[in-house]
C-alpha cells in the first residue's frame, strides 16, 4: 500500500522551461558577485568543494559550465539556492507549477497520503520554490525535503535512506520523476515508480517504466485519493 509520494521537481511538478529560462538566468546574474563573498560560510564551503573537484580552475567558470549543461552538482545547487532567496522573497521569482499539481497534492494529502520532495535543488531552494508559487504556499503539504546531501538521485542507496528517514518500507513509497535513471535507482531500492512524461518538457519515455502525462493520470493509475 502506498503511504507516501516522493516527488522530483524539475520536469515533474515544474516545467523545465521555468528552471532553464527564469531561475538559471536569475542565478547566473547574481553568481559573479556571490562567489566573491568570503564571509558567507556556505559560499566558502561551496568554493572549497569546487576546488577539490576542479583544482586550479576558476570557480565561476566551473559553475557557468555546470549551468549550461544543467549539471546537478551540489556546490552549484547551494550557490544557486542562495541567489534565489532574494528573488523569491522580493516577488521577482514565483514558481509557476504545472496546473494539475496543486489540486492533486492537496487531494492526496487530504486523503491521508504523506508527501515529500527529492530534488537536486538544495533544500532551502525547494522550500522557497514551494513557499512562493503562483498558487500560494504549498510547503505545509510536505513532511520532508531531501536533496543531494542525502545522496545522488541515480543511486539506489539514496532512496533506501529516504525510506528509513520517513520510517517506511520502500514498497510504501511512490517516486515520481521525469528522469529514467532516477526511476531505475528508486526501483532497485524497492520503491514504486512512475515517470512523468510531460509533452511540454518533451520528456523521453523510459522503457519498462509506468508512465503518466500529469498528476491526475498518476491518481488514476495508482488509485490515489482524488
Ligand atoms: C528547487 S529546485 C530548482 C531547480 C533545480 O535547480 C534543479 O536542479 C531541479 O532538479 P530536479 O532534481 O528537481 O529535477
Ligand atoms: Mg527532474
Amino acid at each position: 500500500m502506498i503511504r507516501l509520494v516522493l516527488l522530483d521537481i524539475e520536469g515533474t511538478t515544474l516545467p523545465i522551461s521555468f528552471v532553464r529560462d527564469v531561475m538559471f538566468p536569475y542565478a547566473a546574474k547574481a553568481l559573479p558577485a556571490l562567489i566573491e563573498d568570503h564571509t558567507n560560510p556556505q559560499v566558502v564551503g561551496a568554493r572549497a568543494d569546487i576546488a577539490v573537484s576542479h583544482p586550479g580552475e576558476d570557480p565561476l567558470k566551473v559553475c557557468q559550465d555546470w549551468m549550461a549543461k544543467d549539471e546537478k552538482a551540489a556546490p552549484l545547487k547551494t550557490l544557486q539556492g542562495i541567489t534565489w532567496r532574494q528573488g523569491f522573497e522580493d516577488g521577482t521569482l514565483r514558481a509557476d507549477l504545472y496546473q494539475d499539481v496543486p489540486p492533486a497534492l492537496k487531494a492526496w494529502s487530504k486523503g491521508g497520503l504523506r508527501l515529500a520532495v527529492y530534488s537536486s535543488g538544495s533544500v532551502p531552494s525547494q522550500k522557497l520554490l514551494y513557499g512562493y508559487t503562483e498558487q500560494g504556499d504549498l510547503t505545509p503539504l510536505f513532511e520532508g525535503f531531501f536533496d543531494l546531501s542525502t545522496g545522488g538521485k541515480k543511486e539506489a542507496a539514496s532512496y533506501t535512506k529516504i525510506a528509513k528517514a520517513c520510517a517506511l518500507k520502500p514498497e510504501e513509497i511512490l517516486f515520481l520523476s521525469d528522469i529514467g535513471a532516477e526511476l531505475d535507482a528508486a526501483k532497485e531500492a524497492g520503491l514504486h515508480i512512475c515517470q512523468l512524461v510531460r509533452p511540454q518538457d518533451k520528456t523521453v519515455p523510459h522503457e519498462g517504466v509506468p508512465q503518466a502525462v500529469d498528476l491526475n493520470d498518476v491518481t488514476q493509475k495508482f488509485s490515489l485519493p482524488a
